[in-house]
């Protein structure tokens, strides 16, 4: 299964070793709606934490991507949190019981063991962000399955993804940001890398997708001096491709209406079409030139011919 191949994949951990990890640290949920329009809505919801990751919720995360790799009617997702704010990065109470093995020795001497790691506290810590890069980075949202006449090689879920920004992303919650395509920013809210202040870099691809969305220049700022950024500044920077509507933002469930809108007008038209668009420019984004022609023109095959392209064919549309 995509679960098997994802963990035994990732440095020879054992699924079922990794999910039992985890899954001592529980709360909250990853809550996933598949809609008729073709977009889905991918809730983090732990608010009593602000939306902070318990280890169940990676496992959780995981699922749902797997699930999304299988709905084959998609066309789109949307990223948020729960009760009006995203998401504050890890569950710093998992984070603090790892890395004081007093408190929970038994887990740290099994992951120490299973790592290869030595037991020191200082090399704890480092070792949970590697199982959660596991998790995350192989499960993130844009994981995509090219079509099989490419090869198997995932990159990314093959739907256009928004994360919905209200309230604060911070830490590991910013980096999630990252991993969607796009990012919409509710008045007054804020993305911030606060890694630094946790004596931190990111861990979970957060950095290395950051360069390539606003560049290294202000990627070095953004981590150099844990920025808060606001809608304005992350228009400014290209790390918002838009802000809410001051007058439908505030109450989640408009939020969501605007962002739903907004990544409409992506997602209109045919899944395939829609599919095959994402599949064209993320090859282009992080293949080979070469490896990127070929895929481009192996897509192209699975829409030229197909219903949609010869239903625009018959109709003899004018663009304009
Ligand atoms: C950076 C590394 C990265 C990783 O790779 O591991 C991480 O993500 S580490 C986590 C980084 N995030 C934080 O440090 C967030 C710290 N929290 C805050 O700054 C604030 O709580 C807030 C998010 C700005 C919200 O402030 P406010 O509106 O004033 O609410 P409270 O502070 O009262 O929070 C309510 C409640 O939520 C708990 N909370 C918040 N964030 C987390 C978290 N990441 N993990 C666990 N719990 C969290 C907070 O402690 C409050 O709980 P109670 O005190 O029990 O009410």
């Amino acid at each position: 299964t995509t679960i098997l191949f994802i963990y035994t994949d990732a440095k020879g951990f054992q699924e079922k070793e990794i999910r039992e990890k985890l899954q001592a640290f529980p709360g909250g949920s990853i809550d996933l709606v598949k809609q008729e329009s073709g977009i889905a809505v991918l809730t983090v919801n732990n608010p009593a934490r602000m939306n902070a990751f318990s280890g169940s919720m990676m496992v959780e995360l995981e699922e749902r991507v797997s699930q999304l790799e299988e709905w084959t009617e998609g066309k789109g997702l949307i990223i948020q949190g729960a009760a009006g704010t995203f998401c504050s990065g890890s569950d710093l109470n998992a984070v603090r019981a790892i890395s004081n093995p007093q408190v929970s020795p038994q887990y740290c001497q099994r992951y120490i063991q299973s790592s290869g790691q030595s037991s020191t506290q200082s090399e704890i810590y480092p070792t949970l962000g590697s199982v959660l890069n596991v998790v995350i980075d192989i499960s993130n949202p844009q994981v995509i399955t090219l079509p099989s006449v490419v090869g198997s090689s995932r990159l990314a879920l093959p739907l256009l993804s928004v994360a919905l920004v209200e309230g604060n992303a911070l830490g590991g919650g910013a980096e999630l940001t990252t991993a969607c395509d796009f990012r919409l920013m509710a008045p007054g809210s804020v993305i911030q890398f606060v890694h630094k202040h946790m004596g931190l870099v990111p861990g979970w691809g957060g950095a290395a997708r950051l360069v390539r969305i606003v560049g290294g220049q202000n990627a070095l700022k953004m981590l150099g001096g844990a920025l808060k950024i606001d809608p304005e500044m992350g228009l400014q920077i290209g790390l918002a491709d838009g802000v809410l509507e001051g007058s439908l933002a505030g109450s989640g469930a408009n939020a969501l209406l605007e962002a739903e809108q907004w990544l409409g007008c992506y997602t209109t038209g045919p899944a395939p079409v829609i599919r095959a668009i994402k599949s064209v420019v993320v090859s282009g984004r992080e293949l080979p030139l070469e490896v990127a022609l070929r895929t481009e023109r192996d897509v192209f095959g699975t829409v030229w011919g197909g219903p949609a392209n010869l239903q625009a064919l018959a109709t003899k549309a004018k663009h304009k």
